[in-house]
């Protein structure tokens, strides 16, 4: 078993996903999270021993973002698993941390469905927590290809897009390498269209009220290199007039079958003025994040947060998502605030959603059916 465990513990180079990692210690394996409250001024570490704490990080978004919520999903269940504590119990706990991405339930079933089949092949407990384990890697990997992926298909819809290259992007909340196995999901579009030199200037909206944008987003495009700029969520319908945006980029939290697109609340306002201003609206999501058995956009669920984090800047430590009362009130105590996390664009308004099978455009039920059953035909993708 030791070593079975340890063959599957080398199968991924530890740190490849920056934002989580597997570490095994000797007191046991831990999950070890970079806390995204904290960023850009701290790079501080959280290291979960059991699912409750892992659950607490996915509630207070010290781990955010729908595919890596899918992968501390799956990783959650392996860490119960080889534990030993009550795996459908943690499968529980996982499944209700956060409501609207549908990758942290898709995440936390496939490593549950993969302990669940070990035991049912009689294999001891031990054995069926290294397949859970390596399930776990699995995902994570085909997260790292599948953001590849996706980064090759939305360059090439860019640059049929919008002639002439030289992009001006516009893109909402944050979709990068702190969200994924690989380089994320539209930011890794950027980041392809930047390495190209196509990158003329990536906007970033700072994404009210936990500021993914202007911590994360633009933590990682300084990193990157790229020329962007930073502005508030409420200046983007005049940069929209100004002419300065030639597309919009932003990732999802759940796709539902009639094509309808969960995301960070300030997405759907951003699709009515891309409209109104004929700029492509482009949504950049692994087909984990399609949810067919979502019939449309109506039956999507949207978390709706604690009022203190409209109420309070809580940005700086302890970080974004901090209990009430320990940020600076902005507004008068007793103040109720309307605060939901997602908000959903019709079909109707997204010129495309780019998948690492390919693309579709425009979007239609039947279109994104046949896009999740396999890679599109001479659309490079490996059979996912
Ligand atoms: C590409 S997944 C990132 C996705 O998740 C974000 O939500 P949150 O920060 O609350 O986890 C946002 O909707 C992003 O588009």
């Amino acid at each position: 078993m030791a070593d079975q465990f340890a063959a599957s513990m080398a199968s991924v180079e530890p740190g490849s996903v920056p934002s989580l990692r597997w570490e095994e210690r000797p007191e046991g394996p831990v999950l070890v999270l970079l806390d995204q409250r904290r960023l850009p001024a701290e790079e501080v570490e959280l290291v979960c021993t059991d699912v409750p704490a892992l659950v607490d990080a996915i509630r207070s978004l010290a781990v955010r973002g729908a595919p890596l919520l899918g992968i501390a999903g799956a990783y959650g269940v392996a860490l119960a698993a080889v534990r030993g504590f009550d795996v459908a119990e943690a499968a529980e706990l996982l499944a209700h941390a956060r409501p609207t991405a549908v990758n942290l339930a898709y995440g936390m079933q496939r490593a549950r469905a993969a302990y669940e089949k070990a035991l049912n092949d009689r294999l001891g407990r031990e054995q069926a927590a290294a397949v859970t384990l390596a399930e776990a890697r699995a995902l994570h990997r085909e997260d790292a290809e599948a953001s590849a992926r996706m980064a090759e298909h939305g360059l090439t819809l860019l640059e049929e897009l919008v002639p002439g290259g030289g992009f001006r992007v516009l893109t909402h909340c944050n979709t990068g390498a702190l969200v994924s196995g690989g380089e994320g999901t539209a930011f890794a579009v950027a980041g392809a269209a930047h390495r190209a030199g196509q990158l003329r200037r990536l906007w970033v909206d700072e994404t009210r009220p936990l500021l993914q944008g202007a911590r994360l987003t633009a933590y990682e495009a300084a990193r990157a290199g790229m020329a962007y700029t930073l502005l508030t969520d409420n200046a983007a319908g005049s940069l929209f007039a100004s002419g300065e945006v030639d597309a919009v980029l932003i990732g999802a939290d759940r796709i539902a079958a009639d094509g309808s697109v969960a995301n960070k609340v300030g997405s759907y306002p951003l699709a009515v003025l891309a409209r109104y201003h004929h700029v492509p609206f482009v949504v950049v999501a692994p087909v984990s994040t399609v949810d067919l058995a979502t019939p449309a956009g109506s039956a999507i669920e949207v978390e709706q947060r604690a009022g203190h984090e409209v109420t309070e800047f809580t940005v700086v430590p302890p970080g974004a998502g901090a209990e009430p009362g320990t940020g600076v009130p902005v507004a008068p105590l007793g103040t109720t605030a309307y605060n939901p996390a997602f908000d959903v664009t019709p079909p109707e308004l997204v010129t495309a959603i780019v998948t690492e099978h390919g693309v579709v455009s425009p979007v239609t039920r039947a279109g994104l059916a046949e896009l999740c059953a396999g890679p599109q035909q001479g659309s490079g993708s490996e059979p996912g």
